[in-house]
């Protein structure tokens, strides 16, 4: 019997360039005996919808916010089809780590012969992510960054966005409390990561990162009291060299978050709200995506 594929397009992002090679996926993915359904995702709606648990297979291409509605919503079915992912965005974090193709038609072709890989999936209160829940500094760049710019200057837009920002570093007074104890400070930025790639570029220590090992890895920058200070933090983020004096890593495997003020987080790129009260938990392998054949 041909294997239900439920196909999610997003026609917009990154360059568009899907729009070059869809009729040879949809091809590729028929001669390899799936029933291909697609739809293309539209920006304000849901695109996995209640049923959707009828297909053996979900794949979505798009970018880091495709992804992320995507995952929101087979996160949500009663029995969660098999995930399969062609990154067309413009970064694409999650894919990096996971060693997914660039190439669309590539990728489909691991879609189609590859194996299925449990990965874990965060949960930031009522909703998913799958590689990072951030908030402060930088971290408003991704979302904010117009899509014009994202297209035309890739990588860079996010740089210069970033930079762009550094005079207007805010500080947050909030609390974290972990599996491993409790801590209290100003922060001016904070993210909890399931990833070996975030911003376009590799994590420090990349071989300690699993993505299926039940915890997240926690990275926390501490403000500053004069402008010495914070040129040692941006030297050392930018060093990606983590001092103990401003910088606290951490595993685990839940957070609660509490702040005195607003924080707006992004998750996986995408606003998140401006929540005081936070629980974050990690979903142990929760979704099945398929990788490489080899991995
Ligand atoms: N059918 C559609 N028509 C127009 N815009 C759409 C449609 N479907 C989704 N979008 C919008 O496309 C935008 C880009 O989505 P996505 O984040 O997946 O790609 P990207 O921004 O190019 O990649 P990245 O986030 O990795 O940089 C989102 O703002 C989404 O609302």
């Amino acid at each position: 019997m041909k294997k239900k594929m439920l196909f999610l397009i997003n026609p917009h992002a990154g360059k568009s360039e899907i729009r070059n090679c869809l009729l040879d996926i949809i091809d590729l993915f028929t001669k390899h005996d799936f029933s291909v359904t697609t739809r293309t995702t539209q920006p304000s709606g849901k695109n996995v919808k209640e049923g959707d648990d009828r297909y053996d297979l979900i794949v979505c291409c798009g970018g880091d916010g495709t992804l992320n509605e995507s995952v929101n919503g087979l996160m949500e079915l009663k029995s969660r089809p098999l995930f399969g992912y062609i990154p067309t965005g413009t970064v694409n974090d999650f894919a990096t780590s996971l060693g997914l193709s660039r190439n669309p038609l590539e990728a489909a072709e691991a879609i189609a012969k590859g194996s299925a890989f449990a990965c874990d999936v965060g949960l930031f209160n009522e909703k998913y992510f799958t590689y990072i829940a951030a908030f402060g500094a930088f971290t408003e760049v991704s979302y904010q960054t117009p899509q014009q710019a994202k297209n035309i200057f890739g990588r860079t837009a996010y740089i210069l966005e970033g930079i762009k920002q550094l005079p207007n570093i805010k500080s947050y007074h909030v609390s974290f409390e972990y599996s491993g104890g409790k801590i209290e400070d100003d922060f001016i930025f904070g993210m909890i990561t399931n990833s070996s790639s975030v911003g376009g570029f590799q994590v420090n220590n990349k071989t300690d990162i699993f993505m299926d090992d039940g915890l997240f890895e926690v990275t926390l920058v501490k403000g500053a009291k004069n402008l010495t200070e914070r040129r040692m933090i941006i030297n050392s983020l930018l060093l990606q060299e983590a001092d103990s004096n401003f910088i606290y890593t951490f595993k685990t495997s839940e957070l609660h978050i509490v702040s005195e003020s607003d924080i707006p987080w992004t998750l996986d790129g995408e606003f998140g709200g401006a929540p005081r009260e936070v629980n974050i938990t990690n979903q142990n392998r929760a979704l099945k995506i398929i990788t490489v054949p080899d991995k």
